[in-house]
């Protein structure tokens, strides 16, 4: 049997798609049900709704994770044993029901979050202002199935906020919610309340400077410390704060990781095709099947998608393929364009010989 107090849970993100795998879990007697905080080469920082634990992953279970090419990620269930000593011992992950990972440099997916719900997109209506890379981080977090909520930030600087969300708007897929609000006020919480139900886990993605940290504050103001309510049961070693799980007063939960923080998008094709799904399906109303949108007769995608979105569509379907390259595709690429360019020199020499 494995131990859990569901309320308590719930402040923390639990739901039923994570519970529905609790009946099916071996454990040892008195194994509990947490939530991973902060995930370390050697040790981990797990919560149990009140308070967290520093505890260890069990070297079986990370093998096998490895195996399945996964491993542990801040926001994942696990079960935890308490052996001699107090010490903690994880010694299962549930199945995240989404999972942000990111392609390190050696092509490895390295994972950032588990089970999160929805992505506040955030960006500044100032000089951050920046469409293409909100539609860039809408790919990829719908990538990893995690709902997108675009969240313009700072209103109160007198921007013309109208015409800028209207301009989103008329570029964005009509499902994705667009808020605008000022970080820095109450009101914000209200403006989200519907991302920030009991149960949900949110995160806040965006450039630097955008009032991820601010907006944070505001949403958790009841509670900065959420790992604040010190416990010594003798179980694990304490810390006293929660570094990446906040919890919200009225409901739902924030997570914040150095990892997620310095992420930068990357997505495959097909992400991108789904993501930009409005021009994938005009695309079957042009006049030429291969139709590239460009200067064709008969395109029904130039009609009406605003040209900047299908811009960028074009330039991050050449990053994609680029970035799906193998150090050999590239240097083998590089050779077949020194070729070309070397053959258009030659033509041009003999041109001007002639
Ligand atoms: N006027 C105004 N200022 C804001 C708002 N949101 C954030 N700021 C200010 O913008 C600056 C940057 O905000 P942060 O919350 O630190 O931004 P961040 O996204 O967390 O930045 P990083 O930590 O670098 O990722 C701070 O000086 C905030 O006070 C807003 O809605 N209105
Ligand atoms: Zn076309």
């Amino acid at each position: 049997m494995i131990e859990f107090d569901f309320a308590v849970l719930r402040r923390i993100g639990l739901n039923n798609s994570i519970l529905a795998q609790l009946s099916m879990a071996e454990a040892a007697p008195g194994a509990q049900l947490m939530r991973l905080t902060e995930v370390q080469r050697d040790w981990q920082t797990v919560h149990d709704g009140q308070a967290e634990h520093r505890a260890r992953a069990l070297p079986r279970l990370l093998s096998s994770l490895q195996e399945q090419g996964s491993g542990l990620a801040v926001g994942d269930w696990v079960v935890v044993e308490s052996h001699a000593h107090g010490e903690l011992w994880i010694s299962r992950r549930l199945s995240p029901f989404t999972h942000i990972a990111r392609r390190a440099n050696d092509g490895r997916r390295q994972p950032l979050a588990s089970n999160i719900d929805t992505a506040l997109l955030v960006m500044g209506l100032d000089n951050d202002f920046n469409p293409r890379r909100v539609e860039r981080y809408i790919a990829l977090v719908q990538a990893a199935e995690v709902a997108p909520v675009v969240v313009l930030s700072k209103t109160d600087l007198g921007i013309d906020v109208d015409n800028r969300i209207a301009e989103l708007r008329q570029r964005l897929p009509s499902y994705i919610p667009i808020v605008a609000i000022n970080s820095l006020s109450m009101m914000a919480n209200t403006e989200l309340k519907p991302w920030l139900g009991n149960g949900q886990t949110i995160c806040l993605l965006g450039a630097s400077g955008t009032g991820k940290s601010t907006l944070t504050n505001t949403l958790t103001s009841a509670h900065q410390e959420t790992g604040g309510n010190r416990k010594s049961d003798g179980r694990g070693r304490h810390t006293t704060t929660a570094r990446s799980l906040h919890i919200c007063p009225d409901g739902g939960c924030i997570i914040d990781t150095p990892g997620l923080r310095t992420w930068r998008p990357d997505a495959d094709g097909e992400t991108l095709a789904a993501t930009f799904d409005d021009i994938e399906s005009l695309a079957a109303h042009c006049q030429f099947h291969d139709c590239r949108h460009e200067a064709e007769p008969g395109c029904a995608v130039r009609e009406q998608i605003d040209p900047d979105r299908l811009l960028n569509y074009h330039k991050l379907l050449r990053d994609v393929q680029r970035s799906q390259q193998t150090p050999l595709d590239k240097i083998s690429a590089r050779a077949k364009w020194k070729v070309i360019i070397k053959a258009a020199r030659t033509r041009g020499r003999d041109k001007r010989s002639v």
